[in-house]
């Protein structure tokens, strides 16, 4: 492991060690070496960075010493601290120094254990985590001489400013890679699978937290794939308040990309979670029902809490992808400002007036950060204010984290600016076959080989005499990077893309906004990735007020609806009379529907007929544990058989049916959780055709009346350790102690669920099976995936609620042996019918050749149909004697 593995990098050392100033030096704060499993060939060249564009650029913009906290006050609040508002060129050469040094390693692995859960079953977990982590593990790594060496390191570390989460003091490789971290790699990669634990960059998880979501929130993500952030916020939202059934909030969490809007629905998955649901829209235009708009009286909105993790060019990431060093311009900063501040301004008109709308990139720069901030701040005229995160009540962001104010000046460099003045002057006009962006790729590239080859790329000196002014512009120049002063000096060539607000705000908005209380987070400050997170809140409605309708449209409007109401009873009636259903309330689903066709489009929302679920309702006792009847319209099929229904929490009902009653509508994607199946041999007549989903277990449970059993610690054990061991195979019941013998043979054939007796008051660990009870009670089985299997048993042990049973060995065989002997006769049965099925089908395809190729009478016609028919008949059509009607009456 470690050390250097190719020539640049030993080259970049041995310079480092002699001396090279540009090279990163270690001091007291980066004493951290290169570690193992660091990527050299993806790495920028060390030796190249004091000549880059993107240095060269922060350099110029004053990034680098900006609101520098002092080491003394890096562990107070941020309240607190006081930052460096005008550096010495000496803080600034510091500081761009440990960004370098920061930037050409890997980047840390962290992750977040579930905010979902009480304290108690977090202090479990951390024990746990301790077991793995608590012994300091050795490292090779390379010396600054070139080297190898070692050094040892504490392999993860609690954050003192984000709840419940750890940053390693390695990255994700080394924790893959290292035999003494093997076992915390296991354990960490199975509790993520369950979703006890995301795998989450330090600083992703910062724009949630300053949020300040609570459980009974309306959150909206706006642009959310793929959800590490969409999981923070929903576990807290999924929080059943004591005395619910059900989470009060929830989570709308949208991509515009249809792709990666799916990974979230997989991501979001393990948590299993009804509160959610995923779209699939432009951000800037997501729908908002007539219902939440401005309505004159001080009201505007749906969400509590917007997030606007928007689109980036992303050079924070730079430690986890190197090439961003490469492909990095000012212009693609320039040309994304603009879609950021649609984007954030949607989700500032979308969020209640009080409500919380978080802003965050993981760039550095001041156009995609600062500037979108005050162009919100501008078109919102008063409407809307930076938020000092240490006011916010439910702030869980903790001392030791280091968020630098963020910056009210700035300056505007472009690189397009040669090529537009060469292009206007008339060049590239001629027509030489080529498109005109690709001569203006040409100018660009032979532009600023043209000033590399010449002059060399210029050099930072890293003293303060060598930090001037003059070698800034040099600098820049050779970069092809050119100022503008105001928006006046922009060439309308480039004013489609760049718009007034990338430049600074002025004196008088700088004095009205507050930027200051922005957070920029850079790399060198904790050891992350670099980020940028600005926290608004909403002070009055945005958009214009709705009109008041006169008096005749409020007639007209009243008279409509009065009859839409009749309609909608008679109809009600028909529905119940055709169902037989004795006094529920009828599914208002069933006309969500009926109506909402773009949601169809999407995902199939079949209502739960009252013959479908009366069974299930008798079945498993389902009553709301707070005595509320049940609403049979929170649940729901997601495709026409229904193979599996979903449950929707009464919240997210509503917005549902506030969407419908307007023109533009939500493209659903996602919604609700599985939480039954339908019984794959339903001819077993057990009196219900569903069976319990593992998936929703845990929000179900509290309905359940019925066909819940109590495991004790033996019994749990024995049913996860044989579960696991011969995934699929019957437990023979006398595996179990006496009483739940008897309590199986009463409990009769079909689904229940397995509750770990001492944890029952304990819903959120989830320590339950979900189980199947044969015929006759003497046996039974898990329906529970293996990993899930190996997740309960590793809560189980946190929990000391495991035993190592010994299963008896001959009841066990002689299960194992029954179930691969149905396996195998299953096999056969199957190979035999895809052998007829097979055969059938070549008879049935043979018949319609000869269809094709003789028509029903039998007679052959040439070029149809069939592949031969086509080319032989194509030939014959070109000779000259081709009728058809020929070949069929010769024939
Ligand atoms: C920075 S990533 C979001 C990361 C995410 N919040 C997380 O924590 O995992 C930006 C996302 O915005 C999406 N996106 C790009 N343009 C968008 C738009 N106009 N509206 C909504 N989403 C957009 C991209 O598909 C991408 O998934």
């Amino acid at each position: 492991m470690g050390g250097f593995k190719n020539k640049n990098r030993k080259k970049a050392a041995r310079k480092a060690a002699a001396g090279d100033m540009s090279a990163p030096r270690p001091d007291a704060r980066d004493s951290q070496p290169r570690k193992a499993g660091y990527n050299a060939s993806a790495a920028y060249d060390k030796a190249l960075l004091k000549s880059d564009p993107m240095v060269a650029f922060y350099s110029s913009q004053g990034v680098f010493g900006h609101g520098l906290p002092s080491e003394r006050d890096e562990a107070r609040p941020l309240a607190r601290r006081s930052y460096s508002t005008s550096p010495t060129p000496g803080e600034r050469i510091e500081d761009r120094r440990r960004f370098l040094a920061h930037v050409v390693k890997p980047l840390n692995a962290s992750f977040r254990v579930t905010a979902n859960a009480p304290p108690e079953f977090y202090d479990a977990f951390s024990k746990r985590i301790a077991e793995f982590t608590g012994a300091p593990i050795e490292l090779a790594v390379d010396l600054p001489d070139g080297s190898a060496g070692t050094t040892t390191v504490q392999p993860a570390r609690a954050l003192p400013f984000i709840a419940r989460a750890y940053q390693l003091d390695v990255d994700r490789k080394t924790i893959r890679k290292h035999p003494s971290l093997d076992a915390f790699h296991k354990f960490l990669v199975l509790h993520t699978e369950i979703g006890d634990v995301t795998r989450q960059e330090t600083v992703s998880m910062v724009p949630p937290a300053c949020l300040d979501v609570r459980a009974e929130h309306a959150v909206l993500d706006m642009c959310a794939a793929p959800g590490s952030k969409t999981t923070q916020m929903l576990e807290v939202v999924s929080r059943v308040a004591p005395g619910s059934a059900e989470p009060a909030g929830f989570v709308v969490a949208n991509d515009v990309d249809m792709r990666r809007a799916c990974m979230l629905v997989h991501q979001c998955k393990r948590i299993n979670s009804c509160a959610l649901l995923v779209t699939n829209h432009p951000g800037q235009e997501f729908p908002m029902p007539s219902k939440y708009r401005n309505d004159g009286e001080g009201r505007e909105g749906m969400f509590d809490r917007v997030l606007c993790d928007v689109p980036c060019t992303g050079d924070g990431t730079v430690r986890k992808n190197p090439t961003v060093f490469k492909t990095w311009c000012a212009s693609q900063q320039i040309n994304i400002h603009h879609l950021q501040v649609q984007i954030a301004m949607r989700g500032v008109r979308l969020c209640k007036v009080g409500g919380l709308v978080c802003y965050s990139t993981c760039s550095m720069s001041p156009y995609e950060n600062e500037a979108s901030v005050a162009a919100l701040l501008r078109q919102c005229n008063g409407a809307l204010e930076v938020v000092d995160v240490n006011t916010l009540e439910g702030n869980v962001l903790g001392k030791g984290f280091v968020g630098r104010p963020g910056m009210t000046a700035w300056r505007v460099f472009d690189d397009r600016f040669a090529t537009v003045q060469h292009f206007t002057k008339g060049a590239g006009e001629e027509d030489d076959g080529k498109k005109t962006s690709e001569k203006k790729k040409e100018f660009k590239k032979a532009f600023l080989d043209k000033n590399r080859t010449n002059k060399g790329p210029p050099e930072y000196d890293d003293t303060e005499e060598g930090w001037t002014e003059e070698k800034h512009k040099e600098f820049r120049e050779a970069n092809n990077l050119f100022e503008y002063k105001s928006y006046d000096e922009v060439p309308s060539g480039i004013r489609g893309n760049m718009k007034p607000s990338v430049f600074p705000p002025t004196p008088e908005e700088v004095e009205k906004f507050n930027l200051h209380r922005c957070l920029r987070i850079l790399p060198q400050d904790q050891d992350t990735g670099g980020f940028f997170v600005t926290v608004l809140r909403k002070l009055a409605p945005i958009g214009s007020v709705k009109k008041k309708p006169t008096a005749e449209q409020a007639a007209a409007h009243e008279a409509a609806a009065a009859a839409a109401a009749e309609e909608e009873a008679a109809d009600s009636e028909d529905e119940l009379a055709n169902e037989g259903a004795g006094g529920q309330t009828v599914v208002n689903t069933q006309k969500l529907n009926a109506k909402n066709n773009q949601f169809k489009q999407n995902q199939q929302f079949v209502p739960c007929t009252e013959e479908m679920f009366k069974p299930i309702v008798d079945f498993y006792g389902i009553q709301a544990p707070d005595g509320r009847p049940y609403s049979r319209d929170q649940f729901f099929g997601r495709t026409e058989t229904v193979k599996s229904i979903s449950f929707l929490p009464r919240t997210l009902c509503d917005l549902m049916e506030a969407d419908l009653s307007d023109k533009r509508r939500m493209k659903v994607v996602h919604s609700g959780l599985q939480v039954f199946d339908r019984n794959t041999k339903t001819k077993l007549n057990v009196g219900c055709d569903y069976r319990l989903s593992f998936e929703g277990i845990g929000m179900l449970k509290p309905y359940m009346t019925k066909r819940v059993i109590m495991f004790n610690k033996t019994d749990m054990s024995v049913s996860v350790k044989h579960s696991s061991a011969a995934p699929g195979a019957q437990i023979d019941n006398r595996q179990f102690s006496e009483p739940l013998q008897a309590q199986l043979k009463e409990l009769g054939q079909g689904c229940f669920l397995a509750v770990a007796e001492d944890a029952k008051d304990r819903p959120w660990e989830k320590l339950l099976v979900v189980m199947w009870c044969n015929h006759m009670g003497l046996s039974s089985h898990a329906l529970v995936y293996k990993t899930d299997l190996e997740g309960i048993e590793s809560k189980l042990r946190a929990a000391s609620l495991w035993e190592d049973v010994e299963l008896n060995k001959e009841l066990f065989d002689a299960k194992v042996k029954e179930h691969d002997e149905k396996k195998a006769e299953n096999k056969k049965n199957m190979d035999e019918r895809t052998k007829i099925e097979r055969e059938a089908k070549a008879a049935e395809e043979a018949e319609k050749k000869d269809m094709a190729a003789y028509g029903p009478g039998g007679v052959k016609r040439e070029g149809e149909a069939t592949e031969e028919g086509v080319e032989g008949g194509a030939k014959k059509r070109s000779r000259k004697d081709d009728d058809p009607e020929d070949v069929i009456t010769s024939a």
